[in-house]
């Protein structure tokens, strides 16, 4: 970017620092002390030095962020490294049952902790404590309900936007496209991660050879994820491509769920103690959910929140817990690890009185010593926290907390044309690299090709030709169909995940992603669909008109559209591939049955004629029956035509037009049917996008 275009930039960013309600700053502008960033490890939250009114600095610091320089670009970036983030009276609760059962069900009770630049925090405790329930809170992703209590990340509520860009959430499992390598994983991220206003492409290049060097992949940088059915990268190494991921936009905080679960003791304590490396070397806060780690992992964790029934009973240095509770009488044995001791003392039995004795004397004795080990804020920056959160429920007042984060990148990191070409680059390394699948998509038209050619080979005009050309016809409809419907609606529900998750950091548009997905499904279609249908009509002895062959390859295609376009649509709309495996095939014999072969058009119940109106196959079947039949000359001199199938009851039809007229397929006309066909391809694609807008957002909630 031209340091011309960077200043427009900042002059813009200043316009609309101008434009601040001021009547919403007063109101959220209790203390008059400006924020100042902290010493790296020192508690931001300090007495008098603590504020969460911006304005003054936070807008000096906008204006340097965006004036051009390099300077500026270092500045952007600060207000979200080197995060700390406090939280306290943390609650949230769940509705379960229903009817006369509702009822509503405490998972988190007024939880408080604090963890620090350049700390690895474990939360732990037994299962179902409420470990998962807290990390995702803290991170702002509540699928349900709505939490309470203040969190506060560099002394400041957090607005939802920026926060979902800054900070890295690592799901449990590792969910990556196996045909990508390591380095094409990482790029993808970064290029649609990293801000374009502050990064080129060669610096985002650049920054995943760092992140490789920094998680130690660089060795398999060039080796593809893989599965367990082809082979591919390591567990451990997957994680860290997981972790990766997150690190190329340098977050201030990370947080993760349980990221040495399904992995061997020795990968475990590598991940921890490249998690601790993170922390300590690059300032991270790292807040972590674990279960049962061993005693070197433990020796790494700064903090552990330990968690009894949503409830915490420790929070501070693991060593520290030890003498806590040895003083309330429970002392670790000798020779134990003291993380399982941990857990044996915390996890509640509901059969065992003494267990849940243990763990409410535990919840009542932290609640004496906490704000030892959690410093709390000070009454004016709860209070301005507060009115902050009040402030989040008006679209004003969430452009105020907007306003406090500085970095303005803009919603997107990148244009929706960067997003829709690296994510079409990616869907095309992950389709094209699928050597068994296209091997088996050309071998099916192939074969279909063949099978269908030599069974109907050069067909005769006379009556039973008129029976063979009828069904050959609706049987290429019926076979397209499925061919390129089927392979289609697997693909949302198994790759919905990924978009959740990649959605879920503001990565990209939905509408870039869905025709990224959209286009680069098209050319293998396109082709194996042409490999079976341009031999197949001479094999046949269709028309034996050029025209009528280019027709057949138009209208073949268009169905091909439309049948993509319900494929995605129905891949978007249910949530799993066992659903989608049920609903496509209902679908299409449902659309069989209208397409004009089976049931006349003119006596089906008017209550159902509305389905033919949507029948791709209608459409494609009344395309090709007028384009094979119109101006055909039909034999009539063989005996067998007076009680030819097409003509059963009516005697000889000498014109092919009057075939088509017979079954009620003479309108709309061919040029119409094709219209049509991608008028409901573009329907269909245009609702699944909509659908997968819906069906893939992730709830945040910040509070
Ligand atoms: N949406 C929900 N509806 C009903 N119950 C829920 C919901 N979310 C969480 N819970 C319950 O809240 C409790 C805490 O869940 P959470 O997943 O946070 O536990 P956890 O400590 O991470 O356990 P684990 O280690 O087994 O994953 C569990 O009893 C769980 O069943």
């Amino acid at each position: 970017m031209s340091s011309s275009e960077m200043k427009q930039v900042g002059s813009e960013t200043e316009h609309e620092t101008i434009d601040i309600d001021q009547t919403m700053i007063d109101q959220l502008e209790p203390t008059a002390a400006s924020p100042q960033k902290p010493v790296r490890g020192e508690s931001l939250f300090a007495k008098d030095t603590v504020s969460i009114n911006m304005p003054q600095s936070d807008q000096e610091l906008r204006r340097r962020t965006t004036a051009g320089s390099q300077k500026s670009h270092e500045q952007s970036k600060r207000d979200y490294e080197d995060m700390e983030i406090y939280w306290e009276d943390i609650r949230y609760s769940v509705m379960t049952g229903s009817g006369k059962n509702k009822k509503e069900l405490p998972i988190l009770k007024g939880d408080a902790g604090r963890a620090q630049p350049g700390q690895l925090v474990a939360i732990m405790g037994g299962s179902g404590a409420g470990k998962t329930t807290l990390l995702n809170v803290l991170a702002g992703r509540v699928p349900t309900g709505d939490p309470t209590g203040t969190i506060l990340a560099n002394g400041k509520v957090r607005d939802r936007r920026k926060w979902k860009r800054i900070v890295g959430y690592v799901e449990q499992e590792d969910l990556l496209y196996e045909n990508l390598t390591v380095r094409e994983t990482l790029e993808t991220a970064a290029l649609l991660r990293l801000p374009s206003k502050l990064y080129s492409r060669k610096e985002k290049l650049a920054k995943v050879d760092q992140v490789m060097e920094q998680l130690g992949i660089s060795h398999v940088a060039d080796s593809k994820i893989g599965s367990s059915a082809t082979g591919g990268i390591s567990g451990g190494q997957k994680k860290r491509v997981s972790i990766g991921i997150e690190l190329v936009t340098d977050p201030g905080t990370m947080f993760l769920d349980e990221p040495t679960t399904g992995l061997d003791a020795a990968t475990a304590n590598n991940i921890c103690d490249m998690l601790k490396k993170l922390a300590r070397k690059n300032g991270k806060t790292i807040i972590m959910t674990i279960h049962m780690p061993r005693e070197t992992i433990l020796d790494m964790i700064d903090k552990v929140a330990l968690m009894s029934k949503g409830q915490m009973v420790w929070f501070g240095p693991a060593k520290e817990a030890l003498a806590h509770f040895e003083r309330l009488g429970h002392k670790c044995p000798p020779q134990t690890n003291p993380a399982d001791f941990f857990l044996d003392l915390i996890q509640v039995d509901t059969r065992d009185e003494n267990s849940q004795t243990t763990a409410e004397k535990l919840i009542e004795e932290w609640e004496k010593v906490e704000e030892e080990y959690i410093k709390p804020i000070d009454n004016d920056l709860r209070e301005t926290a507060n009115k902050q959160q009040d402030a989040l429920t008006s679209k004003q007042g969430r452009a105020q907390i907007a306003d406090n984060w500085s970095g303005d990148e803009g919603k997107w990191a990148t244009s929706w044309f960067s997003e829709f070409s690296v994510l079409l680059k990616r869907n095309f390394q992950q389709q094209w690299r699928n050597i068994p699948i296209i091997i088996a998509a050309f071998a099916q038209q192939i074969i279909l090709c063949l099978l269908i050619g030599f069974v109907f080979f050069r067909i005769t005009r006379d009556q039973a030709g008129v029976q063979n050309r009828q069904g050959v016809l609706f049987f290429i409809c019926i076979n397209q169909t499925f061919s390129f419907l089927m392979p289609i609606i697997t693909v949302f529900p198994l790759e919905r995940r990924i978009i959740v998750r990649e959605r879920a950091s503001g990565s990209y548009r939905t509408s870039a992603a869905y025709l990224a997905k959209a286009v680069s499904q098209f050319p293998l279609a396109c082709i194996t669909s042409f490999v079976f249908a341009a031999p197949v009509y001479w094999l046949i002895g269709l028309n034996p008109s050029f025209i009528r062959w280019l027709l057949f390859q138009i209208i073949t295609q268009c169905l091909v559209f439309a049948a993509q376009g319900l494929g995605m649509l129905i891949g978007s709309s249910v949530p799993n591939v066992q659903m989608a495996q049920v609903f496509g095939p209902l679908i299409v014999v449902m659309f069989i049955i209208f397409g004009g072969n089976f049931a006349n058009q003119d006596s089906i119940p008017a209550v159902l004629r509305w389905i033919q109106w949507l029948s791709l196959i209608r459409y494609t079947y009344g395309a090709y029956m007028q384009n094979e039949f119109n101006g055909l000359e039909l034999d009539c001199g063989s005996s067998s035509g007076e009680s030819s199938g097409a003509s059963a009851g009516r005697g000889c039809t000498p014109l092919g037009d009057d075939v088509v007229k017979a079954f009620g397929l003479n309108s709309p006309s061919v040029g119409l049917c094709i219209l049509i066909l991608l008028a409901l391809g573009l329907a269909f694609h245009v609702l699944a996008a909509l659908i997968l807008r819906k069906t893939t957002r992730m709830r945040m909630r910040v509070i």
